[in-house]
């Protein structure tokens, strides 16, 4: 019941942040391409099984037109952050606290320990059982999120099952895989978060961990943008003549705090919109530019790419 009326509080709290957003649209200070149009409790996002290797990953609840605003949502934790840092003891002191913060919150921790199962093996924490977990991500993955937008999951157990089972050495540096950088100071002043090539200490800045933000994976961005294909509908095309095929590469993109796109984004919040028309059903995925990532890209482009050089040996 507690738990049922914190939620619920939260929701109160969007709506009056989202009727602000709202008006704002409607007396058109703010740009339309931001303006919420979906209603309320329409749901933007599921969480969903990418492939084993590549984890979880956020795809379209509905149709998207290009420039429309998916969701925005308040950081779970913030902290120092520091590119390769696992060494800066301030960094991690830092790090270590957000997370403590979060376990002090039962209901959050129950949410992260879900939604970021990498995290909870770092921590010593066994993902939570099947049955737990769909009730979690199916209830409450969204309870971040603002203008009423709600997520859920379509996972399956074996899908779940076949994710947290690989998880035994999970990843050492949760902020370097799951958090933004948040280059607007308090000053607005920019500080990028760069890999100093001459080994001086790189910039230090805040990062923020978000609940569905961070499950976004990486998409290459192509060099020809135009370029579309798949494997099939390059048969097809050359029988039939060149048609159109669904395109690939990143579909949306993010901005933190108020960049001057979104008046009622708040500082931190993160906030998101298509890049192009997504379908329901897609993967959402933007690019993670060009720090080093650390696995092997699987993204459409660059199967794409595999698929063109193996026609051209054929
Ligand atoms: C921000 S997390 C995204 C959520 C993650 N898939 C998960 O299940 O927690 C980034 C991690 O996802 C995986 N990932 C993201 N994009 C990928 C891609 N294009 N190819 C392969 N792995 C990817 C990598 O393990 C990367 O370190």
């Amino acid at each position: 019941m507690g738990k049922k009326k914190s939620k619920d509080n939260n929701t109160n709290k969007a709506d009056s942040q989202g009727a602000t957003g709202f008006d704002a649209a409607k007396q058109g200070k703010i740009p339309a391409k931001w303006y919420p149009q979906a209603p309320k409790n329409d749901p933007a996002v599921r969480l969903g099984l990418v492939n084993a290797s590549v984890g979880y990953g956020l795809f379209a609840a509905r149709d998207f037109a290009k420039g429309e605003f998916i969701f925005h949502e308040a950081p779970l934790m913030t902290a120092l952050f520091k590119e390769n840092s696992s060494a800066d003891e301030a960094t991690v002191n830092s790090q270590h606290r957000a997370y403590a913060d979060i376990l002090t919150d039962t209901h959050k921790t129950q949410v992260l320990n879900v939604a970021f199962p990498l995290l909870a093996a770092r921590n010593g924490f066994p993902p939570p059982a099947f049955a737990q977990a769909r009730q979690t991500l199916d209830a409450d993955l969204g309870m971040n999120l603002v203008h009423g937008r709600y997520a859920g999951t379509d996972l399956t157990e074996e899908q779940y099952q076949s994710y947290t089972n690989a998880l035994a050495d999970a990843c050492m540096n949760f902020f370097k895989f799951y958090a933004f950088e948040d280059k607007t100071n308090p000053d607005g002043v920019l500080l990028p978060i760069i890999k100093m090539a001459n080994g001086a200490p790189a910039p230090t800045t805040h990062a923020c961990v978000y609940l569905l933000g961070s499950l976004v994976n990486h998409c290459c961005t192509p060099r020809t943008p135009k370029r579309t294909t798949t494997v099939e509908g390059d048969a097809h095309d050359i029988l039939r003549g060149a048609t159109r095929r669904p395109p690939i590469g990143p579909n949306i993109e993010w901005r933190i705090g108020d960049s001057g796109l979104a008046k009622f984004v708040k500082p931190r919040h993160i906030a998101v919109q298509a890049r192009r028309d997504i379908k329901a059903g897609e993967q959402l995925t933007w690019d993670y530019g060009k720090r080093e990532k650390g696995f092997l890209c699987e993204c459409d482009v660059c199967h794409a790419k595999l698929t063109d050089s193996l026609c051209g040996v054929l």
